[in-house]
C-alpha cells in the first residue's frame, strides 16, 4: 500500500509542528524517517494515521485521498500504526489482546501471526500483559502490524529503551514484514539500522523535509552531524 502526504502542515495551538511536507512512502518500500528531538516526527506519523487532523495539505492512501478519514477507519483499510510507548491493555491477558488485533471479517489466526513473529509471546498467552517486562509489552504491541496484516505500518520508535537482543528481535520482525511486501515508515533511534532496511530516507529538523533519498546519498555528506549529532550515527 502507498501513503503519501502532500503539502501537510499540522498544528498544536500556535505551535506548527510540520511545515508543508511532502512525504511518499511507495508500496512495498521502507522508509526512515529521521530528524532530532522535536523535529515532528511523531506529528507526521500521527497526521498520516488520523489522530491529528492536518492545517493544511492532504493524505493518500493508494492514491485515494484519506484526509478527512477517521483513525479506525484508515485501520479497517490497512493501515496500522505502532504509536510510542507500549500500546497494550494491561489488564487483561496477552491471549485478549491478540484477540483484539484481529480487524473484522478477518478469520485468520491473529494469535497464531503474532507467535510467529514472536515466540516468545506463545509462552506467555496466559499471562496479564501489565505484568510482562517492558520489553516483552513492546512485542506485544508491535506483533498487531503481523497480526492484522497491514500493508502499510508505521512505528514510531518500538526500539525505544529495549535491551539490545530484544532490539534485534524486533529488527528480525521488520525483515517479516518487508519480506511479505508491508510499506513500512519507520521513526528509530537506531539510524544506522533503519538505515539499512531503509530504501528511501527522510530528514525533518523543524518540521520542515531538509533531505529526501536514497540513504546511500547520505554518505560524504554533513547532514548527519549537523541535524542527528555524530553520535547517532553509528548507534
Ligand atoms: N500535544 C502537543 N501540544 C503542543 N505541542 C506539541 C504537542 N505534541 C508535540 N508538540 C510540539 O510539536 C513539535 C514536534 O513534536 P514531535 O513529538 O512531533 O517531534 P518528534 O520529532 O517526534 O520528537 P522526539 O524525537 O523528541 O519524539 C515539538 O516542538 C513539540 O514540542
Amino acid at each position: 500500500m502507498r501513503l503519501e502526504l502532500s503539502g501537510i502542515t499540522t498544528a498544536y495551538g500556535n505551535t506548527v509542528a510540520l511545515r508543508d511536507v511532502d512525504l511518499v512512502v511507495p508500496s512495498g518500500r521502507v522508509v526512515a524517517l529521521l530528524g532530532p528531538n522535536g523535529a515532528g516526527k511523531t506529528t507526521l506519523l500521527s497526521t498520516a494515521s488520523g489522530l491529528l487532523t492536518p492545517r493544511s495539505g492532504q493524505v493518500y492512501l493508494d492514491r485515494a485521498e484519506v484526509t478527512g478519514r477517521s483513525p479506525d477507519w484508515r485501520v479497517r483499510h490497512g493501515m496500522c500504526h505502532i504509536t510510542e510507548g507500549r500500546s497494550v491493555f494491561p489488564g487483561m491477558t496477552v491471549r485478549d489482546n491478540l484477540r483484539l488485533f484481529q480487524r473484522p471479517g478477518d478469520d485468520s489466526d491473529a494469535i497464531e501471526r503474532a507467535i510467529s513473529a514472536f515466540p516468545r509471546l506463545g509462552q506467555r498467552l496466559n499471562q496479564i500483559a501489565g505484568t510482562m517486562s517492558g520489553g516483552e509489552q513492546q512485542m506485544l504491541a508491535t506483533s498487531r502490524a503481523y497480526a492484522q496484516k497491514a500493508p502499510l505500518v508505521l512505528l514510531d520508535e518500538v526500539s525505544m529503551g529495549l535491551a539490545p537482543v530484544i532490539v534485534d528481535e524486533i529488527f528480525h520482525f521488520l525483515k517479516m514484514l518487508v519480506a511479505e511486501g508491508t510499506s513500512l515508515l519507520i521513526v528509530e533511534q537506531y539510524v544506522a539500522r533503519a538505515l539499512a532496511l531503509a530504501d528511501y530516507v527522510y530528514l525533518l529538523a523543524k518540521g520542515r523535509v531538509m533531505f529526501a533519498g536514497d540513504p546511500s546519498e547520505l554518505q560524504g555528506t554533513d547532514i548527519f552531524e549537523r541535524y542527528l549529532g555524530e553520535e547517532m550515527v553509528g548507534a
